[in-house]
């Protein structure tokens, strides 16, 4: 899968500064007693760790050399010191691993540099309501397109299917290769809902659950969604431990009732019934509830194409610099619907491309009215 490589906020600081770009320190430690960790949590210069051999929760800090490096949720990193975890210990952290994936949410008011949010994820889970608030399908495409940037695959969670269908949302998305979830209320909670709503502690159908673990597992994923679309109530059932606050949205300053703006990974225990420890989990779930929206200022087209490979290859015939749009002139994408072999191929060639030029579109942001 495509990944950009050196292409990241690091590049702001590798570029030569006025005092030379040589370290300060001529000759570094060997810390040959490092162990290997994974980054669970960030608070301010503050890391949380899970040792995985011994199962420790560590807090470290970044050692002397790393204080301008950025340490993220997922990192793979080698800590030194009193890694026991013990209260009031305080490890350090080393080195960090190369990263197979970087999700990077936008500039926003408060911070003007696009920033790495979660290293080392494979899969994107956007969760969306149905309802309440209803879906908005700009916001879906941009979060695919910074997933498949990111190489990670994607998982679309349609949540409140007690309230609406999913089958409109997953028209839009399959033809495009998203696998979706649906999960629902508990019947018994849809009916109580109408006398008397909100503020109980909603019970979420547990099929519907087991099946976004079972989609989940072995993996490392990272969910998002806007505030009121249930991804903490979803938390929750996955990962019972995680007492994520729940409530939906506050009427006063329309934000959910979230105060911490940290991602946060949490291991995804095995499903009611099965063994697993939280040392060797069935795989991580990332919440981020700061995250609202993805930067994709830096997205190349290509990286985008590569994560479908039929169009990858039907685009090796396009003009050089095509831009693929429904405008580009002689694009080989319009002449790979129009030669399909049968009207059925052509039907579902002709629906991929429709969808891949909307994930384009959202690039460029010609389509981020929000629908
Ligand atoms: N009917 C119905 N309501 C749901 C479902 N899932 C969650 N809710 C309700 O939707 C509201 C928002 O759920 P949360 O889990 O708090 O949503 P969130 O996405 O975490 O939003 P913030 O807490 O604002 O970050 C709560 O009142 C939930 O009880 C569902 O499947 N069906
Ligand atoms: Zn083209």
């Amino acid at each position: 899968m495509a990944r950009r490589g050196a292409r990241d906020e690091s590049d702001f600081r590798s570029r030569p500064s006025k005092h030379g770009s040589r370290p300060r320190t001529k000759r570094r430690p060997s810390h040959e007693d490092a162990v290997t960790a994974l980054v669970t949590g960030v608070d301010r210069g503050r890391y949380t760790l899970l040792v995985p051999g011994s199962g420790a929760i560590v807090l470290a800090m970044r050692a002397r050399e790393l204080v301008r490096t950025r340490v993220v949720v997922g990192d793979r990193v080698e800590v030194v010191g009193d890694v026991s975890g013990d209260e009031g210990t305080l490890a350090r952290i080393v080195r960090i691993a190369e990263r197979s994936s970087v999700l990077r949410r936008t500039a926003d008011d408060d911070d003007p540099y696009e920033r790495i949010v979660v290293a080392n994820a494979d899969r994107l889970v956007i969760v969306t309501a149905l309802a309440d608030p209803p879906p908005r399908t700009g916001m879906i495409d941009r979060c695919v397109v910074a997933a498949y940037d990111a190489g990670m695959d994607v998982l679309l969670c349609l949540t409140k299917a007690d309230l609406a269908s999913p089958e409109e949302l997953r028209g839009l998305y399959e033809p495009l290769g998203v696998e979706v979830v649906v999960t629902r209320a508990q019947a018994a909670h849809a009916a109580a809902e109408e006398a008397e709503p909100r503020d109980e502690i909603l019970a979420l159908e547990a099929a519907s659950v087991e099946e976004v673990r079972e989609r989940l597992r072995g993996k490392t994923s990272v969910l998002v969604g806007h505030s009121g679309v249930g991804k903490s109530t979803l938390i929750n059932a996955l990962v019972p431990t995680a007492d994520r606050a729940t409530g939906g949205v506050n009427d006063v300053t329309g934000r959910g009732r979230h105060t911490s703006t940290s991602a946060i990974a949490l291991p995804l225990p095995p499903g009611p019934g099965e063994a697993g420890t939280d040392a060797d989990p069935d795989g991580w779930v990332i919440d981020t509830p700061g995250v609202r929206s993805f930067g994709l200022a830096h997205v190349q087209i290509a990286h985008l194409l590569h994560a479908f490979d039929d169009l990858a290859e039907a685009a090796l015939d396009c003009p050089r610099g095509c831009t693929h749009q429904a405008d580009a002139p002689d694009c080989a994408l319009d002449d790979w619907v129009a030669g399909s072999p049968d009207d059925e191929t052509r039907t579902t060639r002709a629906l991929r491309l429709t969808s891949f030029r909307r994930l384009l579109a959202s690039r460029t942001g010609a389509v981020l009215k929000e629908s």
